[in-house]
């Protein structure tokens, strides 16, 4: 992290952007985007409400009907709301570390993609993160042609460098197989509902079973500092791709057909009905696979451990020497805040009184770096608290 810039609180642009209390326990902010207003409404304990206008030239206007996409926060003791490109920043007060950061999209490419899908006024929450997490990586390729035996010599090597995504699944469980370890084994109509709900990242029939990523099951590897590891199919390959999710797509390819039909039944956990679904199913895996552009590499697993060798190259991994770990950040937010923009950079003025003395402090949240992760989720956030500010500052201690 570089140094701190020299600025004088005094000099801040566009004054606080702190909401107002309508009466006890509600908070209202109104942030205009174009000719449009969002009014940010939250009372203590309720889901945050959003109501957007047009404005016409006298600043009135008709209020739009609205769909809220994602988990909508919980207000606690008011809010801040900040304008930044395409979406508003939310500060929730005296909210937990992992809670006081929220974003409403409201012109994102995803938010935009929905409204045409819609056909109406569409806005979406998602919950910001410090810090920012690898691109996911996506393994697909034809069933038995060992893409749970990469990954798995994979988390081997590199336990605490990645995480596999647990995926559902509405087929039955084999001999050796954990509920929760290699999948969530689920009912098909309880994981329609969860579909419906919006809890998946992707999903698809698979070989006559459905089978889905769902949004926690990638957050929760992402949250641990850990790169994502998903071993789906190419229809949910095809999904994450056109999803916010940005990841490295690997499709793995058997050296022939025949190979791939001996792996299959060596393996000895499908009935030869099932075994000849997968091989019918694989030609057409196969050339999607090659010809889609889903992908960014092919890997042949014709020799394990040589195809095992080409995967660590595209992870970067050959020669690697893991680093000491350093603990997550985390922002806490003071009930009494005053929130400034500069260009990039959220400027937070909090004041806390302790029993002896008052301290002050800023805190610089740096917004440039946003990424989507999975929906619902916004990375790349970074911080710095300079303690302890009067009239000007030069800090230079990264928190
Ligand atoms: N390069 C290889 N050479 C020979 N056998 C292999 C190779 N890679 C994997 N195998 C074996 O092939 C079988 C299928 O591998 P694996 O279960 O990893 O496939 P998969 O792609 O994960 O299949 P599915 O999609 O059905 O889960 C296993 O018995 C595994 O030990
Ligand atoms: N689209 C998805 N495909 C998935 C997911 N989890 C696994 N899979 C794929 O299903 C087949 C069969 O797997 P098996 O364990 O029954 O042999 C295989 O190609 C997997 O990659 C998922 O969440 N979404």
């Amino acid at each position: 992290m570089g140094e701190a810039p020299t600025f004088i609180p005094q000099d801040l642009q566009n004054g606080t952007c702190n909401g107002f209390e309508l009466k006890s326990g509600t908070f209202e902010t109104d942030t205009i985007v174009g000719n449009k207003k969002y009014v940010i409404g939250g009372t203590y304990g309720e889901t945050f409400s959003v109501k957007d206008q047009i404005l016409d030239n006298n600043g009135l206007g008709e209020w739009v009907d609205l769909i809220q996409l994602g988990t909508k926060p919980i207000s606690c003791n008011g809010h801040s709301a900040v304008l930044l490109k395409d979406r508003i920043l939310i500060l929730k007060k005296n909210a937990k570390p992992d809670d006081c950061i929220w974003f409403l999209e409201v012109d994102t490419p995803y938010v935009r993609q929905q409204k045409k899908i819609l056909g109406i006024d569409v806005v979406a929450w998602s919950n910001g993160v410090i810090g920012n997490a690898e691109k996911p990586v996506v393994i697909s390729g034809p069933s038995g042609v060992g893409k749970g035996t990469l990954i798995s010599m994979l988390m081997t090597e590199f336990p605490s460098m990645f995480g596999f995504s647990v995926s559902h699944t509405t087929r039955a469980a084999r001999g050796m197989e954990k509920d929760g370890v290699h999948y969530h084994f689920t009912e098909k109509n309880v994981m329609e509902k969860e579909i419906k709900d919006g809890k998946f990242l992707e999903f698809a029939s698979v070989h006559g079973n459905l089978y889905g990523t769902s949004v926690e099951a990638v957050e929760m590897v992402s949250d641990a500092g850990k790169r994502c590891i998903l071993d789906i199919d190419v229809q949910g390959a095809r999904s994450v791709r056109a999803s916010s999710l940005e990841a490295m797509f690997i499709f793995i390819c058997p050296p022939s057909m025949e190979e791939l039909e001996k792996r299959l039944r060596d393996r000895g956990t499908e009935t030869e009905e099932q075994v000849l679904k997968r091989l019918r199913n694989a030609q057409a895996e196969i050339e999607q696979g090659k010809s889609s552009g889903i992908f960014d590499h092919i890997l042949y697993n014709g020799k394990l451990e040589e195809c095992y060798e080409n995967l660590k190259k595209l992870l970067g991994l050959d020669g690697y020497v893991t680093p000491p770990k350093s603990a997550p950040k985390k922002m806490n937010l003071p009930r009494d805040h005053s929130v400034s923009k500069i260009d990039d950079k959220i400027i937070i003025g909090c004041i806390s009184s302790g029993l002896e003395k008052e301290s002050k402090n800023l805190i610089m949240l740096d917004v440039s770096s946003l990424k989507g992760g999975a929906p619902g989720r916004t990375r790349g956030l970074d911080f710095q608290v300079i303690d302890s500010f009067s009239d000007g500052f030069n800090g230079n201690e990264p928190f």
